[in-house]
């Protein structure tokens, strides 16, 4: 247990209605007791919210008008005592009750210290914990499920289960060495090895899936429009956001600066980017304009292409189809409402396999289509029903990586039939490695590190 209370404002920068001082530790009601008006909080059952108005003990000054919560431990986010003041919202408010709690017993606390605290006394563990921040970020509503899946303990206990497994098999070895003299006992443990390993390693390999698929839930589909000037990118950017994001003229090289925005289409969290088109200026075209735009696609996970149906295929067209060629790709075929004239049958041969999605985005057809043919793309025809546990974050897959190859020594050297108490290191190690996504064999400094990302106050 910490023996320093500590404290920090809980609430974001800026005016609001109510701000919150939050208080976690041993001080935390004395500390809040002595510097309110209205009523010993010492004195109140757990749990309760109380009007009162914070005194600077010092000078008798009034500070502010509150409202306090008294949380005693062990039931609390932390688990040890927890007040929680509740000021007016504004900067100067909130920095003084701050201030007068610093003053009086309290330190400063650090960037997600209360939630390493959690941490610390064993409320959750290092996956939750991380799962906290994830929800905070979380930009879409299904980025915020997996998260809140997270919370909830649900990836925390596969790995403890398999982790159970491994130490089945490895106390199992102990027993064999134990007592060597019985022939079954070796087979039975080898036997009990073997198929533990296969197990563990076909778990891990699944949750591996997910990852793709969970990193894109939580950072969004990062998807580049791109193509000529003035073929409508921003206008498909601002259809697919329902607002007017990007600026729309019929000017060509409206769009200077990349323009970002997160959108959920049918379900699937999309990271808009919405690029200046490549413009036809002899050189630019070449070197900046192309680089540009190479460097987008690069980064993205799916390409929107944009082409205009009132116009012929032009060589910047073509170059850029070069480039997307092994990207997952839609084409647009945009103003649909004017003359004709491009060349469909050109057009479906430098497109391959991309599909081509019709639209007037002036007159909203094709949109429908378009957000299926994305949806498609995400989920490569399969729905899935949302209840499965997904691995987003990336020093979980890192780790899950490493306990995967791991597990494939261990089980190598069964196959060539190695001493059993080889195939042990390999399957330990895997149960530490396991271990650090839950933070039971982490080490001080990466579990400083991880916390230090956090917002202050949380
Ligand atoms: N005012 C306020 N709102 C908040 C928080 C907070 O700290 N303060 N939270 C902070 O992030 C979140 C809520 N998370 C919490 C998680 C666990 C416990 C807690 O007390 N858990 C106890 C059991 C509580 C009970 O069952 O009565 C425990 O697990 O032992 C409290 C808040 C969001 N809203
Ligand atoms: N006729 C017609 N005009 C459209 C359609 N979609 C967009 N436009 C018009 O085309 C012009 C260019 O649209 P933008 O969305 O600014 O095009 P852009 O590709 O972002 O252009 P840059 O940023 O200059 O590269 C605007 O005047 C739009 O109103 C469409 O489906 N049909
Ligand atoms: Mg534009």
């Amino acid at each position: 247990m910490e023996t320093d209370t500590i404290s920090a404002i809980s609430t974001p920068m800026g005016e609001g209605a109510i701000a919150i001082v939050r208080l976690s530790g041993p001080e935390a009601v004395e500390i809040a007791s002595g510097i309110f008006k209205g009523k010993d909080l010492n004195e109140v059952d757990s749990h309760t919210i109380h009007y009162g108005k914070l005194v600077d003990p010092r000078t008798d000054e009034l500070v502010e008008e509150v409202m306090v919560s008294v949380m005693r431990a062990p039931k609390t986010f932390t688990r040890e005592d927890i007040v929680e003041i509740n000021c007016h919202g504004g900067m100067v408010s909130v920095n003084r009750v701050l201030e007068l709690v610093l003053g009086n017993g309290a330190r400063m606390a650090e960037p997600g210290e209360f939630t390493k605290r959690a941490f610390m006394n064993g409320r959750i563990d290092l996956s939750q914990a991380e799962a906290v921040m994830d929800l905070i970020r979380a930009k879409t509503d299904r980025a915020m499920n997996v998260a809140m899946k997270q919370i909830d303990g649900r990836l925390s206990k596969m790995i403890q289960d398999l982790r159970q497994d491994l130490l089945q098999s490895l106390a199992s070895v102990e027993v064999n060495i134990d007592y060597p003299e019985y022939d079954d006992v070796e087979e039975m443990t080898n036997e009990l090895m073997l198929t533990n390993t296969k197990k563990v390693h076909a778990e891990i390999e699944r949750l591996l899936q997910t990852a793709q698929q969970g990193k894109i839930l939580r950072e969004g589909l990062g998807t580049a429009i791109v193509g000529r000037p003035n073929v409508g990118k921003s206008s498909l950017m601002n259809t697919l956001v329902h607002e007017n994001k990007a600026i729309v003229t019929d000017v060509p090289g409206t769009t200077r600066d990349v323009i970002e925005e997160y959108v959920n289409v049918r379900g699937v969290p999309l990271r808009l980017i919405d690029t200046a088109g490549i413009r036809e200026t002899e050189d630019l075209v070449e070197k900046i304009g192309v680089e540009r735009s190479r460097q987008v696609l690069k980064e993205a996970d799916l390409i929107l292409l944009v082409m205009n149906y009132g116009d012929e295929i032009t060589e910047e067209d073509e170059k850029l189809f070069e480039i997307v060629r092994d990207l997952d790709t839609i084409i647009i075929l945009n103003k649909t409402d004017l003359q004709k004239k491009i060349n469909t049958e050109r057009l479906r041969e430098i497109a391959g396999d991309a599909p081509i999605v019709s639209t007037s985005l002036i007159k909203e057809e094709g949109i429908d289509e378009l957000e299926d043919s994305i949806k498609d793309i995400f989920f490569e025809g399969e729905l899935d029903t949302g209840d499965m546990t997904y691995v987003s974050n990336v020093r979980h897959i890192q780790l899950l990586n490493q306990a995967k190859s791991a597990l494939e020594d261990a089980m190598n050297s069964m196959e060539m039939g190695m001493p059993i108490d080889l195939v042990q290191i390999d399957v330990t190690r895997t149960w530490e490695i396991l271990g650090e996504i839950v933070g039971d064999t982490v080490g001080d400094s990466l579990i400083d590190q991880l916390f230090s990302q956090f917002c202050l106050g949380k």
